[in-house]
């Protein structure tokens, strides 16, 4: 699917005093979901509203496919989107709202069908959509943004008011939809629900992005290189291992090594005869890696982590 990406470049947005945008660039790529995270007010909708055409940007460019969205013909087609899962007609039922979302775009009842399937609507299609919980109106939303089949698709906090059943559903939905060859950029606040879902990480603060890199790739960077020593025979082990090289702190129970990797610990202790019960790699979790990234770009920190209370 050449038609599969989004790029957006140097993009600039004010709203009065308030800078939205401060030159947010980043390419989304096909086969894989990208997730867009950051703080609150870093400019993720903004940029989303931007490539929709929704939003005007005051410099810069945003592309689907190559093209700017106002350009498409029949948008659908070409990239589908979930921003606001509130906005729907609450008399309409789900099906006639699909069905109407549809016909206006040239496209046919069957797919309707087929996207109702494919979102676990089949129950309630002939419901009233004005009755619905958030989590059935965010599925109803992307019901409506697969429609058109398109190669790019753009959620705003799909996750958002969906029971755990519903997370692990819409994982797999996202990544199935990646695993087609589409583009698909996430935003989310929680980056437990991306974690095994994106591929790829798109991370902003104050209107620009701060991290562009595989899941993979900063998990091993925030991860550094500490390894956890459980051992009955901690002196013993902080003499052995210091010696090669590797710097030791004494945990509650444990040993923290950094500078050796978990299999030379593994060989040093295993020369020396000395005990130990665990040896393990730190792996961090998402979570931490983007705590470490944001940490500057908060535009609200806690008063007590601050210092600021007293
Ligand atoms: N229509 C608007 N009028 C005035 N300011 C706006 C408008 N839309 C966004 N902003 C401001 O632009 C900045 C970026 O907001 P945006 O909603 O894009 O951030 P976000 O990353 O999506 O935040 P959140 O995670 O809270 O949804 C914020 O400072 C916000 O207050």
């Amino acid at each position: 699917m050449s038609d599969a990406t989004i790029v957006v470049n140097g993009l600039r947005k004010r709203f009065g005093p308030a800078v939205a945008l401060d030159g947010m660039s980043f390419t989304v790529r096909p086969g894989q979901v990208t997730g867009f995270v950051g703080p609150n007010g870093a400019g993720k909708s903004t940029t989303m509203r931007v490539i929709l055409g929704l939003d005007a940007a005051d410099a810069g460019s945003a592309l689907v496919g190559g093209r700017p969205y106002r350009s498409l013909r029949r948008p659908l087609g070409h990239v589908g989107s979930l921003l606001d899962a509130g906005a729907l007609q609450p008399s309409r039922t789900a099906r006639n709202h699909l069905l109407w979302l549809a016909h206006s775009q040239g496209l046919t009842d069957r797919r309707v069908d087929a996207v109702i399937e494919r979102t676990g609507l089949r129950t309630v299609a002939r419901r009233r959509a004005g009755g619905f919980s958030l989590g059935m109106r965010q599925r109803l939303g992307i019901a409506a943004a697969l429609l058109g089949d398109p190669p790019v698709l753009m959620m705003d906090e799909p996750f958002n008011g969906m029971d755990p059943e519903g997370i692990v559903w819409m994982r797999g939905l996202l990544r199935s939809l990646a695993a087609e060859g589409r583009a698909v950029l996430v935003s989310s606040h929680l980056m437990g629900e991306l974690q095994d879902t994106a591929g790829h990480l798109v991370v902003v603060g104050r209107g620009k992005v701060i991290a562009d890199a595989g899941v993979a790739e900063l998990l091993a960077a925030a991860s550094g290189d500490r390894v956890t020593l459980r051992t009955t025979a901690s002196p013993e082990a902080a003499t052995v291992l210091t010696r090669a090289g590797a710097t030791v702190a004494a945990g509650p129970g444990t040993l923290t090594i950094t500078g050796l990797t978990a299999e030379r610990v593994v060989a040093l202790l295993g020369e020396s005869r000395i005990p130990f019960s665990e040896v393990s790699a730190h792996q961090a979790t998402l979570e931490e890696a983007y705590l470490e990234l944001t940490r500057d770009s908060v535009e609200f920190h806690s008063i007590a982590g601050t210092g600021a209370a007293r």
